[in-house]
């Protein structure tokens, strides 16, 4: 068996905060806010991932409303939806995920980010592919006001 699954996030940046992405403090003026750590990559991930087993979506698990999640490590969240995976009997396929981010630049940060979510998915660097884009300084991406995520992701049976 096959399942597929698709993600999207947006987080807000905001001064002074670290921003963190794919599991890694990228150096950079301003970080993302959430409840949570504000990783919009893991979060995108995750509701992948979740979506692939027909498990809703991670508001749904985590809910932003429980103080248990406040400033929650977006990577220990992942790791749950993760062994839920595993338990339904399923393993990585591979992912694709696109980063939308005028700035900082990703290409630096790409390899860290791939094998830490290769980590996090209990698979093989070759299973992930991390990518970045621009919107060629257009809408709330473009004017720097926060950063979006998207994933695809293929589970198969183990
Ligand atoms: N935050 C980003 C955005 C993009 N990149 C890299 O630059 C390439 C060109 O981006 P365009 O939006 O002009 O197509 C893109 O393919 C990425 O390799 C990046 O590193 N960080
Ligand atoms: C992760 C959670 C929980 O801390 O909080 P946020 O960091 O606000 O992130 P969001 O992408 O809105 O996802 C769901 C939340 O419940």
């Amino acid at each position: 068996m096959i399942r597929i699954g698709q993600g999207y996030d947006v987080h807000k940046f905001e001064e002074g905060r670290p921003l963190i992405i794919g599991g890694i403090t990228i150096p950079h003026h301003k970080g993302l806010v959430g409840h949570s750590d504000a990783d919009v990559l893991l979060h995108t991930i995750t509701d992948a991932a979740l979506g692939a087993i027909g498990e809703g979506d991670i508001g749904r698990h985590f809910p932003d409303t429980d103080a248990s999640f406040k400033d929650a490590d977006s990577a220990v969240l992942l790791e749950k939806v993760w062994a839920i995976v595993a338990e339904r009997g399923y393993k990585l396929g591979n992912i694709d995920c696109t980063i939308i981010a005028e700035m900082p630049k990703m290409s630096p940060h790409i390899e860290s980010i791939r094998a830490r979510v290769a980590q996090l998915l209990q698979a093989d660097v070759t299973q992930v592919n991390i990518k970045a884009t621009t919107t060629e300084k257009l809408g709330f991406t473009g004017r720097e006001e926060g950063i979006a995520a998207l994933a695809v992701i293929l589970l198969t049976s183990i």
